[in-house]
């Protein structure tokens, strides 16, 4: 079985249940070595699979490394994978939730994520100009007639979000009005998100540059004791994008699929959702028209200046704003406490 990147890449699992799905995975994830973020009780025994190569941290955990920045990183909520990204020391990250499996493609061959995820970020980006026969480095196709030259080089690519078959991630009114749809399309595609247009990140299927654009890829504050839940991964998405537009590198979605199994209970999911649901009418426009300073060339950098024009430019909606931006700082602070190397 491929396993490309074996010893450059670590697999992050936020899991508040079990990890029984491994079994499943195991022919493409043995090579690769887990990081389990275990949420929610930290007294209870996870079990790991035997034979996988793997790293836990529970809340205690998280406490005992992170100190008085642990508060920043969510209880009860699956934004807690972001801690796995942060003690990583793997160039790239592929992050997955408990309850998705191996899918097929049409011709009934199971999916490995990681071979496409991975084929993904090495292969270039076109985010300054889109071509509509999707992805022109994938074997069998090419940029199209009147595709300027002098962009066919592409950039480099930070991010590559994946599909899911089955049930897909639809926000909780979506879910009540809809509760039996299921995704049965398979797109053969993978495309660049143009550069100034944001998009939904879903966490459930996600890889990632973690020296490129991991700074970034904070889930924010949400779970218990916060007046938000599931915008975690699009949290992470809106600002992700906004620092790969402004330090030039690509954004992918689309292959590779994972079957999503579990539907969550979208009654709870509408509790957890529905400040989010106004409140990003508004934090959709600020993402749109932020700016950051020539000054800034890295995530961090950017990062850092983005925490303070989101104290300064979503504040107003609701006090929740202004903390926010402070654990934005206090994940930097995190983050740069556990890669001195990469700072310096
Ligand atoms: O309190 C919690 C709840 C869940 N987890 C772990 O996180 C993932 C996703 O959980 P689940 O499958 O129950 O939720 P979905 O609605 O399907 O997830 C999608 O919505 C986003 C919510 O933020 C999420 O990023 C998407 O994937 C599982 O591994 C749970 O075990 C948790 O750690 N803590
Ligand atoms: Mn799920």
């Amino acid at each position: 079985m491929a396993a490309p990147l074996a010893d450059q890449l670590d697999i992050v699992i936020p899991t508040i249940r079990n990890l029984d799905f491994l079994e499943e995975w195991r022919p493409f994830f043995q090579p690769y070595h887990l990081i389990i973020v275990q949420d929610g009780d930290p007294t209870k025994k996870i079990a790991v699979p035997e034979g996988f190569s793997y790293e836990l941290y529970n809340r205690n955990d998280i406490e005992r490394i992170l100190g008085d920045k642990a508060w920043s990183i969510s209880f009860k909520d699956s934004a807690c994978r972001c801690f796995g990204f942060m003690v990583s020391k793997k160039k790239y990250i592929y992050t997955i939730d408990d309850d998705c499996f191996v899918a097929k493609d049409p011709s009934g061959k199971p999916i490995n994520v990681l071979e496409q995820h991975i084929k993904n970020l090495l292969s270039p980006s076109t985010p300054f100009f889109f071509n509509t026969l999707y992805d022109p480095y994938r074997e069998g196709t090419d940029f199209v007639r009147g595709y300027p030259f002098s962009l066919r080089e592409g950039v480099t690519t930070a991010t590559s979000h994946g599909l899911w078959m089955n049930i897909p991630d639809y926000d909780a009114p979506t879910q009540m009005v809809k509760p039996k749809e299921r995704n049965t399309r398979f797109v053969d595609a993978v495309m660049t998100i143009p550069k100034g247009t944001l998009y939904p990140m879903c966490g459930m299927n996600l890889a990632f540059d973690r020296e490129l654009i991991g700074a970034a890829m904070y889930f924010g504050l949400m779970g218990e004791g916060q007046p938000i839940g599931r915008y975690d991964d699009m949290w992470a998405g809106w600002c992700t994008k906004v620092i790969c537009d402004h330090l030039g590198v690509g954004c992918k979605t689309g292959l590779p699929y994972v079957w999503h199994s579990k539907a969550s209970n979208p009654f709870t999911n509408l509790r957890k959702e529905y400040k989010g649901i106004f409140w990003q009418e508004e934090i959709i426009p600020f993402f749109q028209n932020v700016t950051l300073s020539k000054t800034c060339t890295n995530a961090e950098e950017c990062y850092i200046e983005l925490a303070d024009k989101v104290r300064k430019g979503l504040g107003h909606i609701d006090p929740y704003f202004s903390k926010l931006a402070d654990g934005m700082i206090a994940w930097i602070e995190g983050w740069r406490m556990l890669n001195p190397a990469k700072t310096a």
